[in-house]
């Protein structure tokens, strides 16, 4: 999988480096490239937003620096690769999504700051390739970086061979609509507290029922839409 981000702050994936997408990256599985949007400006002072017509606080991303800065990525036609564009009017992110992205080739990440990218971006590019608003949550971040470094860590660990064992990819919350059910280790009683005894009994049978009760109690009480309530 090809990732290329394109951002004013490119520094701020350098973390990608790290951990279990570090390794992805050093065994070629993923390859991320961070782009610096302001490396497509020509001005002196590396302009990339300016005020918004018909009034409104704030700036917005300027159409050309995001047109040449993708351009240099996807080229001048149509592409085969995803353009993803974080955005509070997005559609909501999901491990479904999650999926999704980690099926594709070649992602694009269009990281806006301000007050968000000139429409125009998306309406054009739109013409040439898939592109996907997406969403992190109903909250407002100051810009999409967050909301990339999010949705590139939930995919990147579902692409095949970047998760040691891929079993722990299964019993995980929401991989079965369901959230988790509570993990414990040793020692079997800490500060008054032992651990639920079925789980020391070795009966497996036993154990994946109670389990599963965990989860559909858990799930009623802290997400009980999941279950259509
Ligand atoms: C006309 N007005 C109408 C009100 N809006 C409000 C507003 C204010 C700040 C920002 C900041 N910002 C810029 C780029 C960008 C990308 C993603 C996100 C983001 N926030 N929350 C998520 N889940 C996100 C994701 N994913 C935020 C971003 C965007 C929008 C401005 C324009």
């Amino acid at each position: 999988m090809r990732v290329d981000i394109v951002t004013i702050f490119p520094e701020f994936f350098s973390v990608l480096d790290l951990s279990l997408l570090g390794k992805a990256r050093q065994s070629g599985l993923i390859e991320v490239t961070a782009h610096d949007l302001r490396d497509a400006t020509h001005d002196r002072h590396r302009t990339v937003d300016d005020t918004p017509y018909g009034g409104g606080a704030g700036m917005v991303m300027k159409p050309e620096p995001w047109g040449e800065a993708i351009d240099g990525i996807v080229g001048d036609g149509a592409s085969d690769a995803l353009l993803v564009v974080p955005s509070p009017a997005g559609e909501p992110f999901t491990q479904q999504i999650a999926r999704e992205l980690a099926a594709e080739q070649h992602l694009v990440f269009a990281c806006g700051r301000y007050e968000g990218i000139d429409q125009r971006v998306v309406d054009h590019y739109a013409t040439r390739m898939r592109v996907r608003l997406i969403s992190l949550g109903d909250y407002v971040l100051n810009g999409g970086e967050v909301a990339v470094m999010a949705m590139i860590e939930a995919a990147g660990r579902l692409v095949p061979g970047v998760v040691g064992n891929p079993e722990s990819l299964v019993e995980e919350s929401h991989e079965d609509g369901l959230l988790e059910y509570p993990s414990y280790t040793k020692p079997a009683s800490w500060r008054g507290l032992d651990v639920p005894p079925v789980l020391l009994s070795g009966n497996h049978g036993a154990i994946a029922a109670w389990r599963h009760e965990q989860q559909i109690e858990r799930t009623r009480r802290v997400r009980p839409e999941l279950l259509g309530e």
